[in-house]
């Protein structure tokens, strides 16, 4: 039997992803536009976790069904970890991520590649009707690349390059993106901590 789950996102680059992910698994995702939800939460809190959480559960009070979320950012060492839990709103919510990229590369113009470290954090956490509550966390490391490559993916993923693979997300084909990403690492520990869950009610 397959468990429906609302996904508490706006994010269509994120829901693509997270639909790949959860392809072969007993969780059927329905998306907020599915479910015919237009709300919108704030997100006050400073921590990816206390993000995830407080997406899901306002959804799930709304709702009344199991509810998803995923809060994440892109950490610049040489920008001080920023701009974090900040990530969509850095440069202001409704600018193109064109611009929002290029302002990092200004910032690093001048930085050598060893100073350039940065990595993709997501926190996928899972709220229940019962108030019930999972986390998990998911991390990719990488560094900020000299110029904007590639047009795969979504925000930031132009400018993040994956040494391993040679290439920035951007430039990566999804279905790699989601076996190595933050978001695919965050998605598969959930996995497992719903099949523990799920599976000892039954
Ligand atoms: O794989 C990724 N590739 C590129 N950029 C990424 C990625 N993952 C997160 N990011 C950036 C985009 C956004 O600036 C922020 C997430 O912000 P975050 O609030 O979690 O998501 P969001 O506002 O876009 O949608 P929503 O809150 O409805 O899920 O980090
Ligand atoms: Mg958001």
């Amino acid at each position: 039997m397959k468990y429906k789950i609302i996904f508490a996102t706006k994010n269509e680059g994120k829901m693509k992803e997270i639909r790949m992910i959860l392809e072969d698994s007993n969780i059927e995702i329905v998306s907020l536009k599915e479910a015919g939800i237009d709300l919108d939460v704030e997100e006050d809190g400073l921590t990816f976790e206390e993000n995830a959480i407080k997406k899901a559960k306002e959804i799930m009070e709304h709702t009344g069904s199991i509810v998803m979320a995923d809060d994440s950012g892109l950490e610049v060492d040489y920008m001080d970890k920023k701009p974090g839990v900040y990530s969509a709103r850095y440069g202001g919510e409704d600018t193109p991520y064109n611009i929002k990229n290029q302002m990092i590369l200004d910032i690093l113009k001048d930085v050598p590649e060893e100073k350039r470290t940065a990595r993709f954090v997501s926190v996928i956490a899972t709220v229940f009707p019962d108030g019930k509550t999972f986390t998990t966390r998911g991390v990719i490391e990488g560094i900020i690349d000299y110029d904007i490559k590639g047009d795969q993916g979504f925000g930031y993923d132009p400018i993040f390059y994956v040494p391993e693979y040679n290439c920035t997300t951007a430039e990566m084909s999804p279905a790699l993106k989601n076996k190595i990403s933050h978001r695919g690492k965050a998605l598969e520990l959930m996995k497992k901590e719903l099949n523990k869950y799920l599976g000892e009610k039954k």
